[in-house]
């Protein structure tokens, strides 16, 4: 049985964070393992409150996980602050993980500050040299470089480009929040330029998108597949969990991150 590490905030909601990851992992196949660096108390509509786990505790987390389970993909989401991004990647280098994808989680699709300025620039200059894989969103990748983002593939590729200086090994700038039918998402490998291609689903149920993502790039790669392979898989998962979400909520609804397991012989559900 293959092992994933999630290290991420919690989404009493349901639909995004350790509880997205946690979903994602079981579907594909894959376990996984749970470090919890924040609460939030969160909907489909808004994020209410949000608490970082105290420093002790998450450093008791990550030794608990590490000392007894053998992990082999690390995947990290909501960080909260610069503190917790110190401790994460002093114990990514104890433990001597090879394998991490970096999803830079910044603000909420509805609207939360999730990382603190201090926590952006120690993400970029700390966590980012031990990416393996990193993945963006058109916003993320321009906090992260430190400018406005154009909304269009030429300014993606750049991006891309441009952040795989800062050390991780892929770079996948994700474009879920591009206008038009197609919803393609940039990756560079620091030779070649791919593009992850897909329809746009016109919905309401985007909530926990870019977790799902990430958290299925983690499971593939600790499946053993090559990095093309595990991109390809995750778009594939994210677009079908996207286009079988039910109406949970009032909001942005989370995705259905089973819809690949409930089949018939007529196909998804
Ligand atoms: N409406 C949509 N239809 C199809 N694919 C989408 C849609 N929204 C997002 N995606 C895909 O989901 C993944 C997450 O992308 P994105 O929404 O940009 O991330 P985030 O949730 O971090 O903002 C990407 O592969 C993106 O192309
Ligand atoms: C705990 C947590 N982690 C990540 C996200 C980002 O997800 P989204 O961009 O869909 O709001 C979130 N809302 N909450």
């Amino acid at each position: 049985m293959q092992k994933v590490l999630t290290i991420a905030g919690s989404d009493s909601g349901g639909g995004a964070g350790i509880q997205a990851d946690i979903k994602t992992c079981q579907a594909l196949g894959v376990y996984s393992a749970s470090v919890i660096t924040a609460l939030t108390a969160q909907n489909t509509r808004e994020i209410t409150a949000v608490a970082p786990v105290e420093r002790a505790m998450i450093r008791a987390q990550l030794d608990a996980v590490f000392n007894d389970i053998h992990i082999d993909v690390v995947k990290t989401g909501m960080l909260a602050n610069k503190g917790t991004i110190q401790l994460v990647v002093n114990r990514l280098r104890a433990y001597e993980v090879e394998n991490l994808v970096v999803d830079p989680v910044i603000t909420s699709t509805s609207g939360t500050v999730l990382l603190t300025e201090e926590g952006l620039d120690c993400l970029r200059t700390e966590l980012l040299p031990l990416a393996s894989v990193l993945t963006p969103n058109i916003d993320e990748a321009a906090l992260l470089l430190g400018e406005s983002p154009t909304f269009d593939i030429k300014w993606m590729k750049q991006a891309a480009k441009r952040l795989q200086r800062f050390g991780p090994q892929i770079v996948v700038v994700k474009g879920g929040h591009l206008e038009g039918s197609e919803a393609v998402d940039v990756v560079y490998d620091g030779t070649t330029f791919t593009m992850l291609q897909s329809s746009r689903i016109h919905t309401s149920s985007t909530h926990g998108t870019g977790c799902t993502f990430a958290a299925a790039v983690a499971a593939s790669l600790a499946k053993g597949m090559v990095y093309k392979e595990a991109l390809q898989t995750a778009k594939t998962f994210t677009h079908t969990a996207i286009a079988h979400a039910f109406p949970i909520g009032t909001g942005k609804g989370p995705l259905n991150h089973y819809a690949h397991m409930q089949t018939d012989n007529k196909g998804v559900r």
